[in-house]
């Protein structure tokens, strides 16, 4: 007996060969997280937006399998058009009728709904999208940022099974993007259903996403948790100058009077500015590995105050610039990545499974 993919479980199995593209084949086999942000990241012309075509039905593929939870809904046998595709898709530009208003393209939407589905309601969406004074506006007379809300609004009230994401803020400036992404967040959090988002920015990445696939020439060459791979060593991440490790943590102690909250993980505490989240919020927080420093002990006279105990769990040499290092560490089961100088871990005679302080400098707060 074989066995099918596991409950929780989207499956994707999609290959596709181009006329007029004969150097570039698309094939993808993938298991990803049936609720919850899947970011598909991978350098220009890897694949991504043709994946997502493909499992839209807006290209079609040779071979085609989606199925959510065991139970198929597309199949090569029995391939649906796209628009009877149980799909949200939000593209880079809002892509709106122009001649509607917002309301009247969100009824489009309506009107399209699955009535077997209920996603999100209308004045849910509506809310949490910030948007009931723009309904009577033309797209023509919204800003850019309320335009994609209104486009994110309209592939939620389709009530579909999954959404699709295609480089949502990437035609905004950065105020808008910081704008909108406390929007995305929301719909993330709420929406139970799968969602696949791609992005070129690691930054949203980290503060969306819970699972990530990286393609390259159209393939996946490296999937998993956010935070497991981020904290790989020779993954395509570890090789940024800017590698980075996800940690997520519950607020236990305020300290007003210095700007301040302690984050805790497993056994550790990180102290990070204070924003506006609250005692016993989950919070997650970037830590980039430029920014942690080793020492072989503690250093009370030091203005870092973030200086946890971590054990060595694997070093590995920078091809591209010998004069440094990346350190892989454990803080309890927590991976944290470490970028130093070669001298330095030939200096401190770093190894392997040693206890040693990891020094943060900087911690960014996602939320
Ligand atoms: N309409 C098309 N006709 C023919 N080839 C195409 C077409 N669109 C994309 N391609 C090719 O298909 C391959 C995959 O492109 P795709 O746009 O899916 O990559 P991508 O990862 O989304 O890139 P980007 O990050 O730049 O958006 C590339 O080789 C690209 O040149």
């Amino acid at each position: 007996m074989t066995l099918g993919p596991p409950a929780n479980t989207l499956h994707i199995r999609i290959e596709q060969q181009r006329e007029g593209t004969p150097g570039f084949r698309l094939d993808v086999d993938l298991q990803i997280p049936s609720v919850g942000v899947t970011a598909l990241f991978g350098p220009s012309g890897s694949g991504k937006t043709t994946l997502l075509r493909c499992i839209s039905g807006l290209e079609k593929s040779s071979k085609s399998h989606i199925s959510l939870n065991g139970e198929p809904w597309q199949t090569s046998k029995t391939p649906l058009p796209s628009h009877k595709r149980p799909i949200g898709y939000v593209f880079q530009d809002a892509n709106l009728f122009p001649h509607l208003t917002a309301q009247e393209n969100l009824q489009f939407a309506i009107k399209r709904a699955d009535k077997n589905q209920s996603v999100i309601s209308y004045s849910e969406i509506i809310q949490l999208m910030g948007i009931e004074s723009v309904l009577p506006q033309y797209p023509s007379q919204l800003s850019g940022g309320e335009r994609q809300r209104v486009a994110i609004a309209r592939a939620l009230l389709i009530q579909p099974k999954l959404l699709l994401m295609d480089e949502p803020l990437a035609a905004l400036d950065d105020a808008l993007k910081q704008e909108i992404l406390p929007y995305l967040e929301q719909i993330c959090q709420r929406a139970k259903i799968p969602i696949i988002y791609v992005s070129h920015s690691l930054d949203e990445v980290i503060r969306l996403a819970d699972y990530m696939v990286v393609l390259e020439k159209g393939k996946v060459i490296e999937e998993g948790k956010t935070q497991t791979l981020l904290g790989k060593l020779g993954t395509s991440f570890s090789r940024y100058q800017d590698a980075s490790v996800v940690i997520s943590g519950v607020v236990t102690r305020q300290e007003a009077e210095w700007g301040l909250s302690w984050i805790s993980f497993e056994n550790h505490v990180i102290a990070v500015k204070q924003g506006n989240e609250k005692l016993g919020d989950t919070l997650r927080l970037r830590i980039q590995s430029k920014d942690v420093s080793l020492s072989l002990s503690q250093h009370d006279d030091s203005s870092i105050l973030n200086r946890l105990t971590v054990k060595i769990d694997d070093m590995i040499a920078d091809t591209k610039d010998p004069s440094m290092i990346m350190v892989r560490l454990l803080a309890g089961d927590t991976p944290m990545l470490a970028r130093i100088t070669t001298l330095s871990a030939h200096k401190l005679k770093l190894q392997k499974g040693q206890t040693v302080i990891a020094q943060i400098k900087s911690v960014a707060l996602l939320r």
